[in-house]
């Protein structure tokens, strides 16, 4: 499979916080999801990516190449705070970006708005934030990108308005050549769509792996802290006492249900592992 994204050891160090070692892949015409709780370092990874601030040192590829300028017009991307041009209404800026992307594609930017119910005459700064989404979407994705980044894309949005905008990333990486690169709090939508999870904590990986895999290999074990003291410690990443029982993240579920057919287990989700993995124990 070809790599649209390379980060290899990506190191930088803020006053009180420092990305450590950040290393992960993105397949062509995948969509990887991005979490971790606030502060985790979800930003400081997709600036560094875009060279919007200096890193200390690693090794960034997009395209198989550095951030070059060819590169930069095959990249969409999508930050939650704030719209660029208020001023605006959607029908200037489509005629502002014309000039600035080789390869913008009017047609496809207004049958987007058209798409999305977006009024071309309206000033941006009347907007509800979901129809600011949709339009910073829009114009993300009408330059024709191979790789859209996004942060916090469905933040803030009703469940209507943040189904449309999965189905147009699905939309987006019909074509297999495509990928998304995608950070977000909302992790049920990312069970939806992504097929790649990567989870950071306090600056470092945890764990970057297929949404299946990560689904099919872990569980929760719902226990005493008796039971917790005769589990094989190889099967325990971390746990978490509660006021009377204990969660426990389970590796390599399926064998572990095989050997312990008497403790009791539950599928796990991406809520779940965060909440225990960053409020636990190790054993
Ligand atoms: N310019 C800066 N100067 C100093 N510290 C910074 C700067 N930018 C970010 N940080 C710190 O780096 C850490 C990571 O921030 P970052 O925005 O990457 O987290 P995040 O995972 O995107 O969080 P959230 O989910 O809340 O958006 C935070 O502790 C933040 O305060």
């Amino acid at each position: 499979m070809t790599k649209i994204l390379e980060i290899n050891n990506l190191n930088k160090t803020y006053d009180k916080f420092q990305l450590k070692d950040v290393s992960f892949n993105l397949e062509e015409g995948a969509i990887m999801g991005l979490v971790g709780r606030n502060g985790a370092g979800k930003t400081t990874v997709i600036k560094s990516i875009m060279d919007l601030i200096k890193i200390d040192s690693g090794e960034i590829k997009v395209f198989g190449g550095p951030l070059n300028k060819e590169a930069k017009e095959n990249i969409g991307i999508v930050f939650d705070d704030g719209f660029f041009s208020e001023q605006y209404n959607a029908k200037q800026i489509g005629n502002i970006l014309k000039n600035i992307y080789k390869n913008w594609d009017s047609g496809k930017y207004l049958g987007y708005l058209n798409k999305m119910g977006l009024p071309d005459d309206k000033l941006i700064k009347d907007f509800s934030r979901g129809m600011q989404m949709k339009l910073s979407f829009a114009i993300a994705i009408s330059h024709n990108p191979r790789l859209l980044i996004l942060d916090e894309p469905t933040s803030g949005l009703d469940p209507v308005f943040r189904n449309e905008i999965l189905e147009m990333f699905l939309d987006f990486i019909q074509d297999e050549r495509n990928s998304i690169l995608i950070s977000s709090h909302i992790t049920t939508d990312l069970e939806k769509i992504a097929d790649y999870i990567t989870f950071i904590d306090d600056g470092e990986i945890i764990f970057s792996k297929e949404k299946d895999d990560f689904i099919y290999s872990y569980g929760i074990c719902k226990c005493s802290l008796k039971d917790l003291y005769e589990i094989d410690r190889k099967y325990v990443v971390k746990y978490l006492k509660n006021s009377n029982y204990i969660d426990v993240i389970i590796e390599n579920i399926e064998e572990f249900r095989r050997e312990y057919p008497n403790l009791v287990t539950e599928k796990m989700n991406i809520d779940d592992y965060m909440v225990i993995f960053t409020n636990g124990e190790s054993i």
